[in-house]
């Protein structure tokens, strides 16, 4: 069941209109379902039960503090990118021996920070990176635990812009040189190898790209395991896809019990990073029609939402279903090409959709609650748009919309002294 429906022609998030909300709040506005949210958690969890896991939540999603805060509360982990995911994290409630730190680019400062926390893990992406952390850890008088990601050259069959484990990403480190990384930690005073890590991709709607992926740091697994290095623990990344379309992405519960099936009697606990089949489609991006407007040529929507909300479709050709919030019965259809208001050609939100419009009326956006306002900016000076929860019959705003002055925060012309004198 999907906490999105119609009912006599008007959409629902769980028990609430979503024109009623958007009208409470204004748009564009983005509205997310805890139900939806707890349901996809869960159906990870349910599909492990019994078998020694961890589900690290990956908070580039989606990393609203209320979000995180549903799932810390029915006990997910979180797989953060930054100190600032990292704080986020810990404000909404999860516990910081359940985050896993990932990354390619990990400062000084972040790592000082996650190990005065006291992360579970760091996923150590290079040579350097290592180095770096075991001179943290030993400044600080710390063990680091730290587990290798290895890039294990598999192709994932999606979007090139969002496929991570082939040779010619920057992700991770070959097989051979994972293997050299872990000899040098072992012997190290400041590191704790624990485990392995891989990420193959996103939007993955295949499992054999995983289980190819599977087999290869398994291999890598027993080769430490013979040299006497035993690892505790397998993180096989985020990836599984959604359906935007017609894509049929394998469900959690499928997905998770393939590799359990492989990894019985291993005694390596499985952890997972997934973001999107969590996120994405407990959330919808509301907007207005402001404007029909016909060149002769072409039918557009110029809507109030545009690409610094939305960015996936500008940026990845992406296909998000765009739907009426309220079905007319009188009017006919038209193709439209639904755009914002910035001032790009590039700036789409979706193309040649059929649908029946008047000015005002308000469009829902579907698969939006993963990469949607996270990704979003302010430019064109646009604030950023609202964020708002659904629980049930109750609403929460949970983070109001920008104002013009938070826009010039920190900002300040330069001061008198400094204008140019005229010649
Ligand atoms: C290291 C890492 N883990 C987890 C994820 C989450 O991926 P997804 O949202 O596709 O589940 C990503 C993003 O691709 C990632 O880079
Ligand atoms: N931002 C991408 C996914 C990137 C995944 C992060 N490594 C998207 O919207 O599809």
């Amino acid at each position: 069941m999907d906490h999105f429906e119609y009912r006599n022609h008007q959409l629902f998030a769980e028990d609430l209109s979503v024109q009623e909300i958007a009208e409470h709040y204004g748009t564009p506005c983005y509205i997310y379902s805890r139900a939806t949210l707890e349901r996809h958690l869960k159906a990870y969890q349910t599909a492990m039960d019994g078998y020694p896991h961890m589900i690290c939540y990956a908070v580039k999603a989606n990393s609203n503090l209320a979000v995180l805060n549903v799932l810390a509360r029915l006990g997910a982990g979180f797989d953060i990118v930054s100190v600032g995911e990292m704080e986020r994290v810990l404000a909404a409630g999860g516990k910081p021996e359940r985050i896993v730190f990932s990354g390619v680019g990990k400062l000084e400062h972040e790592m000082r920070r996650a190990l005065e926390v006291g992360v579970h893990c760091f996923n150590v992406e290079s040579a350097p990176e290592l180095e770096r952390l075991q001179q943290v850890a030993a400044d600080m008088g710390k063990k680091a635990p730290i587990s290798i990601r290895v890039n294990p050259d598999v192709d994932p069959q999606t979007h090139p812009y969002i496929s991570t484990g082939l040779k010619e990403n920057k992700f991770g480190v070959s097989i051979d040189e994972a293997l050299e990384l872990y000899h040098s930690a072992a012997v190290s005073p400041h590191l704790d190898v624990i485990g392995i890590d891989c990420h193959i991709g996103s939007q993955l709607t295949q499992i054999s790209p995983f289980l190819d992926a599977l087999e290869r740091v398994l291999n890598i697994i027993e080769t430490l395991r013979n040299e006497g290095i035993r690892l505790k623990h397998l993180d096989l990344g985020g990836g599984l896809g959604v359906t935007y379309n017609q894509e049929t992405p394998p469900h959690p519960n499928e997905y998770a019990r393939a590799v359990m099936e492989r990894l019985k009697g291993s005694g390596l606990t499985l952890v997972l990073e997934p973001g999107r089949s969590i996120a994405a489609n407990a959330g919808l991006m509301v907007t207005r029609v402001e404007y029909l407007k016909h060149n002769g040529h072409k039918d557009f929507a110029i809507v109030d939402a545009a690409m610094n909300d939305l960015i996936r479709p500008s940026l990845y050709g992406a296909w998000q279903n765009i739907v009426p919030v309220r079905q007319h019965s009188e009017g006919k259809e038209a193709r439209y090409d639904i755009v914002g208001p910035v001032c790009e050609t590039g700036d789409f939100i979706g193309k040649e959709r059929l649908l029946n419009l008047k000015p005002g009326d308000l469009l829902a956006v579907r698969s939006a609650g993963a990469y949607g306002f996270v990704m979003s900016s302010n430019y064109n000076s646009r604030g950023r748009a609202a964020e708002v929860m659904v629980d049930g019959d109750k609403h929460y705003l949970v983070r109001r919309r920008e104002t013009i002055e938070e826009l010039f925060a920190g900002e300040c012309a330069l001061p008198e002294s400094a204008s140019v004198k005229p010649a």
